[in-house]
């Protein structure tokens, strides 16, 4: 079939080549020239015939809104489109009402895989209407890992990026499991090679997974992760997930402190732990250090 790609960064490029290697006809177009088959959304569309499905694959928030509207613009009923970005999963409604009023379906998918999804496949969960999806379904086989797993039609329009938002945030706390684990083996004198025992844990532990494979590349590409700063940044999903858990009362200890945690890593002199040891000082007379 043919599909229609918008964003052909880290993600949209790879995904892009997989499709393609699938048999299909894929048409992208990027802002910039040099990945882009074609100058503009305009050009994207004409080359398409109908009905069209053109998959949305910029960052969220405005440049995602800003592609739909103007596909909204440009389609034709009976078309539609794939918002495959991180999205925030209520915007997704939002997302489908502007299109159905021009008669244009939407399915959100959640993607996951990263820069190894080219080779790996993709991971996909998705929501919308099953006439939207099954217009899309070539494409996401294309995509999708080899094997019975690695897809998965969640339910209505927002349950793909909400299940998405769901899965980053487990990824957010197992990552921090396994950075606190590290740091703690690091401390100890008598462990005498924690990447050894990092690589020893990729084979029948309890704990073994993709995020521990990919932390022993890391290992092995500097032992001790002696050029790198302890800053990571968040691009939202954490703090959706976080933000979800409080409307429903549902508890997450652990994701909302791998997310704090991030903030953290941003401060190098922490004001809330000064105003903890000026408290100590206060009452009990305990040391501060002085800049
Ligand atoms: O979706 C992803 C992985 O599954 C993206 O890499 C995402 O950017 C990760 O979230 P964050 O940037 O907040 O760490």
């Amino acid at each position: 079939m043919e599909l229609g790609l918008v964003g052909l960064g880290k993600m949209g490029g790879n995904m892009r080549e997989r499709i393609r290697r699938a048999g299909h006809t894929v048409v992208g177009y990027d802002r910039n020239p040099d990945l882009a088959d074609v100058h503009s959304l305009e050009e994207l569309v004409g080359k398409l015939t109908g009905p069209r499905v053109v998959w949305v694959m910029v960052p969220a928030g405005e440049p995602t809104q800003a592609t739909i509207d103007r596909l909204a613009e440009l389609l034709e009923p009976g078309d539609v489109v794939v918002d495959g970005g991180n999205s925030r999963w209520t915007d997704d409604e939002k997302h489908a009402e502007e299109l159905a009023a021009k008669g244009i379906g939407f399915v959100d998918c959640g993607v996951s895989g990263g820069v190894w999804g080219l080779e790996n496949g993709y991971a996909l969960m998705y929501g919308g209407d099953a006439e939207n999806v099954a217009k899309v379904q070539p494409i996401f086989d294309a995509l999708k890992p080899e094997g019975d797993f690695g897809s998965v039609h969640a339910g209505k329009v927002g349950a793909g990026h909400f299940a998405k938002m769901v899965h980053n945030g487990i990824e957010y706390a197992m990552m921090q499991a396994y950075a606190e684990g590290w740091e703690l083996l690091e401390k100890v004198d008598s462990v005498e090679n924690v990447r050894e025992v990092f690589r020893s844990w990729q084979e029948g532990t309890v704990i073994r997974s993709w995020l521990l494979d990919l932390a022993v590349n890391a290992l092995d590409e500097d032992q001790h992760l002696d050029g790198l700063r302890g800053y990571a940044q968040d691009s939202g999903e954490g703090r959706w997930t976080v933000e979800a858990a409080i409307d429903h009362a549902v508890p997450l200890p652990a994701i909302t402190a791998s997310l704090f945690a991030r903030f953290a890593s941003r401060q190098d002199d922490s004001p809330q732990m000064k105003m903890i040891a000026a408290l100590r000082n206060q009452f009990g007379g305990h040391a501060v250090e002085k800049k």
